[in-house]
């Protein structure tokens, strides 16, 4: 594979707080920079919609129904490999999933350093400043845990959604990711519109299990005292991770995912109530669906209580369907609410 090195951009950060929205403007970027980026991007569901709102011209890896940091953790290298050979970008950016816990997803990429020449740039993480704002409050649960891991690993943070704050409050967020993260760069944006030239600027190779001084930390998190973390195998089998597609999600054992596909389009209302309508479990959804109402498909987009759709003409086969994903919510009822729009809008 020659002597060249190629840059790996990690963008972290939880489910829908803006890690697509990122990815879009950093392939804009690099584009008219005159680079040829190639993505991979991860889903712990089955469909990869994201892959939608990025240009076919870009060579992609798609990673579905599990975590890079876990369950499908040996496919990453192979994944990287051929991207490399086949396609011989000039960087490489990986889209993890939201769920996915940053250090082990890092340690993953890292791991993949040891055969392929790889530059891993420092990790960008994204935060939903008003899930934050929300999760702030409370300041315990699995889902503000996770969020802390990953903005303990960002080397730059992106507070973004900051249209959804009250003007006072974003002080109060920027002043709380500092205490968790006293190094970081904090950038407060809307729809991710930061200065892309910015983000990895001061920052040459780095390893952010090091600090200044050289110092390692304990970057496994499930090694912090009192955590009690979910990725429950990952001390007997975190260097046999080939062997991890045994235990499929067995680490985000506490994350659901449901994947609906359509029979047929439904009633454009009854869907919008439908969506106003979805427990608090259910942090993310997205969908590609035909509306009776409408001529046009459309990409529907849920995050943290907002919802957004766009019309859109898919490339190629691209089926009915909606993925939802949560913590622990009822996977049955969500179904049969689904079944009851299309055959409401069937009659
Ligand atoms: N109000 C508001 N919405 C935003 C902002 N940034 C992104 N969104 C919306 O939030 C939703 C999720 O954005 P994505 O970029 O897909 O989030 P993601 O992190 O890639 O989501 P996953 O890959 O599912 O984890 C979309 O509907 C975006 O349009 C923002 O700054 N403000």
């Amino acid at each position: 594979m020659g002597n060249r090195v190629t840059p790996v951009y990690i963008l972290s950060g939880f489910l829908g707080s803006g890690k697509t929205t990122l990815l879009q403007r950093l392939i804009s970027y690099w584009q008219e920079q005159g680079l040829r980026p190639a993505v991979i991007m991860n889903e712990i569901g089955d469909v990869n919609l994201d892959g939608l709102l990025v240009s076919n011209e870009v060579p992609m890896a798609e990673m579905l129904g599990g975590c890079i940091c876990c369950t499908i953790r040996g496919d990453l290298s192979v994944q990287m490999a051929e991207l490399i050979e086949g396609e011989k970008p000039d960087l490489i950016v990986i889209e993890a999933t939201g769920a996915g816990n940053p250090m082990e997803i890092f340690d993953a990429v890292t791991e993949v350093s040891l055969y392929l020449k790889l530059d891993i740039k420092p990790m960008v993480t994204v935060v939903d400043a008003a899930h934050l704002a929300e999760l702030y409050a409370s300041q315990q649960g699995k889902t503000y845990r996770l969020m802390v891991e990953q903005i303990r690993c960002g080397s730059v943070l992106i507070l973004n959604k900051i249209d959804l704050l009250e003007p006072n409050r974003q002080q109060e967020m920027t002043a709380f990711l500092r205490r968790m993260n006293p190094y970081t760069q904090i950038i407060p944006a809307v729809k991710c519109d930061v200065e892309v030239s910015s983000l990895w600027a001061h920052s040459q190779t780095h390893d952010p299990t090091h600090d200044d001084e050289g110092h390692t930390h304990d970057h496994h998190p499930h090694h912090h005292e009192g955590d009690d973390h979910h990725h429950d195998h990952q001390e007997a089998h975190h260097h046999d991770h080939n062997h991890d597609h045994a235990h499929p999600h067995a680490s985000h054992e506490h994350v659901t995912v449901y994947t609906h596909y359509f029979d047929g389009p439904v009633d454009s209302e009854d869907f919008e109530r439908f969506i106003a309508e979805l427990p608090r479990e259910v942090y993310r959804g997205k969908g590609v669906l035909r509306f009776t109402d409408t001529a046009s498909r459309f990409l529907f987009q849920y995050a943290y209580r907002e919802a957004d759709y766009l019309k859109i003409t898919p490339q190629g086969d691209v089926p009915d369907v909606a993925v939802f994903i949560g913590e622990h919510f009822d996977k049955q009822e969500l179904a049969q609410r689904l079944r009851a729009l299309e055959h409401n809008a069937s009659e």
